[in-house]
């Protein structure tokens, strides 16, 4: 098997704020499995939170490139690297070059029905009346508003004011205490707010099992994978599952079955990427409650192939681009 591992830059359309940092640009780490002639591709960013970027993720790509180059099989990279963004970059190249080498779609090998899916569309933090601005240029119907504890009503109202027809959820990026996220709750009750993403730090959540909000909650940064199930379950309706935390497709699939056993719902999220990433989760994204998979819309360009995104419904990537 035959190893090239890439790092590439992505602009983005406009500076892209959370309740922390801001970014102009993202960049990936793109792995190319290569076997008899046929080629698998597979990408990450990394969870940044965790220290990874897309550069970490390629070195540590590198070290294992003899184990690699030796044959590696999609049960041989669950146990050869820990949850995160490399065995994502290799689980998903590692998916596509097995499709592409049995001339087989993701949809036969994982026997799941292909749908349209509905994905959310990020309106970054900003002043309001921008806030304002960018949700009512949006032709998407499910918006996600991302906020800070100091602006958090004012971004929201402003969205819900531009855009009286969107269903809309929240982020809020670990930014709140409980006290602020139960007195931002009095005040948007009204607002037809769907859900509340990651409104507490993880790690200072616990105070959400006694707390039954209205609004029902969605675990990120304290979800990552089947080890969080019980703990998130008794603190949160949702939890969001992202393919460079469970490291990789094979792993997402198997905690969504397990989620769904909890009685915990499934939302699909994404880093700012391209379409190579994003391919993947649509797969997990099938039967999901949400869909975040909004990545290459932020990007100034994207892939080759990339992946047909209108008013916020994405359609089953071509077999060129993944699968
Ligand atoms: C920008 C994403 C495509 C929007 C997506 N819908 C989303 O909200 N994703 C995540 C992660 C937010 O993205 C972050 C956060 C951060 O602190 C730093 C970065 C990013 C990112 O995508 N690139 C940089 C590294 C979510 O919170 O749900
Ligand atoms: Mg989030």
């Amino acid at each position: 098997m035959k190893l090239t591992t890439a790092l590439e830059t992505w602009e983005l359309k406009r500076t892209f704020r959370t309740s922390r940092r801001s970014f102009d640009h993202v960049e990936t780490a793109m792995v190319t499995l290569e076997k008899d002639g046929a080629k698998g591709r597979g990408e990450s960013v990394g969870v940044n939170y965790h220290g990874e970027t897309a550069r970490s993720v390629q070195g540590q790509i590198e070290q294992l490139r003899d184990t690699i180059e030796t044959g590696l099989s999609r049960e041989g990279v669950q146990s050869l690297l820990p949850a995160g963004g490399a065995r994502n970059a290799l689980d998903c190249a590692l998916w596509d070059l097995e499709c592409k080498s049995k001339a087989q779609t993701i949809w036969a090998l994982t026997g799941i029905e292909p749908s349209p899916v509905t994905t959310a569309y990020t309106i970054v933090i900003d002043e309001p009346h921008r806030m304002y601005e960018a949700a009512g240029a949006a032709p998407e119907t499910l918006l996600k508003i991302k906020v800070s504890a100091a602006g958090a009503f004012d971004q929201i109202t402003a969205v819900r004011e531009a855009r009286p027809d969107a269903r809309l959820i929240v982020d809020g990026n670990q930014d709140f205490t409980l006290e602020q996220l139960q007195a931002l709750i009095a005040r948007i009750e009204t607002l037809g707010i769907e859900m509340i993403e990651q409104p507490l730090p993880a790690g200072a959540d616990a105070g959400l099992s006694d707390y039954a909000s209205p609004i029902p909650l969605c675990a990120d940064e304290s979800f990552h994978t089947q080890a969080d199930i019980a703990e998130v379950a008794g603190r949160y309706r949702y939890a969001s599952v992202k393919l460079e935390k469970t490291g990789g497709l094979t792993n997402a699939l198997a905690l969504v079955g397990q989620m769904q056993d909890a009685g915990l719902g499934v939302m699909i999220g994404c880093w700012a990427a391209t379409s190579l990433s994003m391919a993947p989760a649509f797969v997990a994204a099938q039967g999901a409650a949400y869909a975040d998979i909004d990545g290459p819309l932020l990007l100034k360009s994207d892939r080759a192939d990339a992946m047909d995104y209108r008013k916020g419904v994405v359609a089953s990537p071509h077999r060129r681009l993944w699968g």
